[in-house]
């Protein structure tokens, strides 16, 4: 996968939604890119769990977890179950927990901080739902285009 955010940005301009830098990079796998699936919850990762718990055939999973920092909604066992099931990647309005393992893993992870605390499974949570947070709106197969300089969302694939 052969892409630089930049480029694409100078290549498509303002047809993209451009996120606002807040991200840190946890995972160990920093450029990815694919099919958005949306989770909205708050402290609570039931959803995320069982949705990186499906095949996820190279997408990337968008969690609108409302910028909670009290609490983390991925930690290296849902993040090792998304690797086994084949998602590219994670970009998580929250934070992460087992940052250590998880930068060794081959996927991405985009998350605002760390927390050791985890969230608490209710079972409640929104899937397959528009989300919009850091400036842009994330809508369900939208592609989303990550690497070290940022996130960039389109409705179409822009590569080949
Ligand atoms: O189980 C959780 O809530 C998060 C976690 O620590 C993991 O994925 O390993």
């Amino acid at each position: 996968m052969d892409f630089k955010t930049a480029d694409l940005y100078d290549s498509h301009g303002e047809s993209l939604r451009v996120c606002e830098p807040i991200f840190r990079d946890f995972g160990g796998r920093v450029r990815f890119c694919g099919p958005i699936v949306t989770v909205k919850c708050f402290e609570d990762n039931s959803f995320v769990k069982s949705t990186l718990a499906e095949p996820g055939e190279g997408r990337v999973l968008v969690v609108d977890a409302g910028g909670s920092l009290r609490c983390a909604m991925l930690g290296d066992l849902i993040a090792a179950s998304a690797v086994e099931q084949g998602w590219a990647g994670v970009i998580l309005f929250g934070c992460v927990r087992d940052s250590a393992e998880i930068a060794g893993m081959p996927l991405g992870v985009k998350a605002l901080a760390t927390n050791p605390r985890k969230s608490q499974r209710r079972g409640e949570g929104q899937r397959d739902i528009p989300v919009t947070f850091a400036g842009v709106r994330f809508a369900p197969g939208d592609q989303v285009y990550c690497d070290e300089d940022g996130i960039l969302v389109a409705e179409q694939p822009l590569l080949d």
